[in-house]
């Protein structure tokens, strides 16, 4: 087989208008900046400057900013999804598709030899006329793709051929995948544009790694009938900058391992009984805890919904965030023993390579099946039980919780060695590196077609 020649190129990267989309693609370019390439990352003129500072080749990666156009119901100046609730996102995605000139703009005018996106289906109907390839990268786990968005699916069961019969949805849990078929932009659903764009590109690509998703991943590579190229998680480095002083203090202030960490993502909002009740259930356990999450629905502030006696009774061993924490950090501090986590993509991958004991309470579709593959699959982790209307009891949660941080705990011990033989080898250099490196010969071949 003739080795292709490896040479530098330039490539357009469009993301879908959220943040939790733009900080992977923008990870990626930084891997692909450093073997030499040049890149035009398009995203909303909002979002530059708040994306500036993960652009650690600013020479080779150039953010160019798209003009948002307004679309009726969306608030104005809404730009990403962080600008509007869950339920407006089928507008934006209407403003993303009619960037489509100033997108099409763009690439006649830089000429890449790749074009790596995910919801704008009708990319390819404006790159094959031009002879450019295109990847549809997809930043979320092989298995969520490969139960509901292949070609032919099934109602209620996993489609035919699908590998594993413990990640999968209960019964009752399938509403949390009704979206799919739900309208997401003008005269097509959310199913019709993803299955749409992963049939048009030449490759997909999935920010995963064959050792835990391989077998997601060679069903959806069959049923797409294309080549799949995986680029391994793509995890930025553990940021430099120092714990805030607030965090460092309060956290100095514990035995090693002894704090539960909770945080749920950027989008998962719980209903305000839901939330007084999972503090109630950090209370339970007796341990301390920091928890990160937004305000309740009809809250403004945390402690506006803090149940009643909670901050008084909780003193000195509990802290409830008023806003965004530097989680990476928190995970990696010597106090922090366990992470309750939604189980988002990103806090999948932050929670294996971590030392801390892993706790599930996923919300939104793929998030439970990424649980599932954590619990059930990896056993690196439990989930909190809930009952059929979706409801988690205070006693549940700190069941849950003890369960992998009492000490001589029998799931606690298999968990932690299971957990520590997968976060030894994806922390190893080498294992990303080789992600890299393969990615990048697979793009090389796939340009010199
Ligand atoms: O206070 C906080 C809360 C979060 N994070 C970071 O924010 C990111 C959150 O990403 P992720 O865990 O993937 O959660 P979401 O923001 O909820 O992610 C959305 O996108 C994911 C794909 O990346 C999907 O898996 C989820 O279902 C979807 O909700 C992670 O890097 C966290 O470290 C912080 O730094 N501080």
């Amino acid at each position: 087989m003739s080795e292709s020649k490896p040479s530098n190129f330039h490539i357009v990267m469009f993301p879908w208008f959220a943040f939790g989309h733009f900080t992977p693609f923008l990870h990626l370019s930084n891997k692909l900046a450093e073997k030499g390439h040049t890149i035009t990352f398009l995203l909303p003129a909002k979002a530059q400057k708040e994306l500036q500072h993960l652009n650690l080749h600013p020479n080779l990666i150039t953010l160019h900013p798209l003009t948002i156009p307004h679309v009726d119901g969306l608030p104005s100046g809404a730009a990403t999804a962080s600008d509007i609730p869950l339920s407006l996102d089928h507008l934006l995605v209407i403003a993303m598709d009619r960037t489509r000139d100033q997108v099409e703009l763009v690439i006649k005018h830089t000429k890449p030899k790749l074009v790596f996106y995910d919801f704008s289906y009708w990319l390819p109907e404006i790159t094959k006329p031009l002879g450019i390839k295109t990847i549809n990268y997809s930043i979320v786990s092989a298995a969520s793709i490969a139960l509901a968005l292949v070609p032919d699916p099934e109602l209620q069961v996993p489609p035919k051929g699908y590998p594993s019969t413990s990640v999968v949805m209960r019964r009752h849990e399938a509403r949390a995948l009704s979206f799919i078929s739900f309208p997401f932009g003008e005269g097509v659903s959310f199913y019709e544009r993803i299955t749409t764009s992963m049939k048009e590109c030449d490759v997909i690509s999935i920010r995963t790694c064959h050792e835990i998703e391989g077998k997601f991943c060679d069903y959806l590579g069959s049923q797409y009938n294309k080549p799949l190229f995986l680029t391994g998680p793509v995890l930025p480095e553990p940021a430099k900058t120092p714990l805030e002083d607030r965090w460092a203090k309060w956290l100095g202030g514990f035995q090693p391992s002894s704090v539960v960490y909770c945080a749920f993502g950027s989008q998962n909002i719980l209903e305000k009984e839901q939330f007084q009740e999972l503090l109630l259930g950090f209370e339970l356990t007796g341990l301390p805890f920091l928890i990160a999450l937004r305000p309740p629905i009809g809250a403004s502030t945390v402690e506006e919904a803090f149940p009643e006696g909670f901050e008084e009774r909780t003193k000195g061993r509990g802290v409830v965030s008023r806003g965004w924490v530097q989680q990476q950090t928190i995970l990696a501090h010597p106090s922090v023993g366990c992470f309750v986590s939604h189980c988002g993509f990103g806090s999948m991958w932050e929670s294996l390579m971590s030392d801390c004991q892993i706790v599930l309470v996923p919300q939104l579709g793929d998030q439970i099946l990424n649980t599932r593959l954590m619990a059930e699959e990896l056993k690196v982790g439990v989930e909190v039980e809930r009952e059929e209307n979706g409801w988690f009891s205070k006693e549940n949660l700190c069941k849950a919780i003890m369960s992998v941080m009492e000490k001589d705990s029998e799931v606690g011990n298999l968990v932690r060695k299971n957990h520590v033989k997968w976060k030894n080898s994806l922390v190893n250099p080498e294992f990303m590196k080789g992600y890299t490196d393969k990615f990048a010969k697979d793009i090389q071949e796939l340009v010199n077609k």
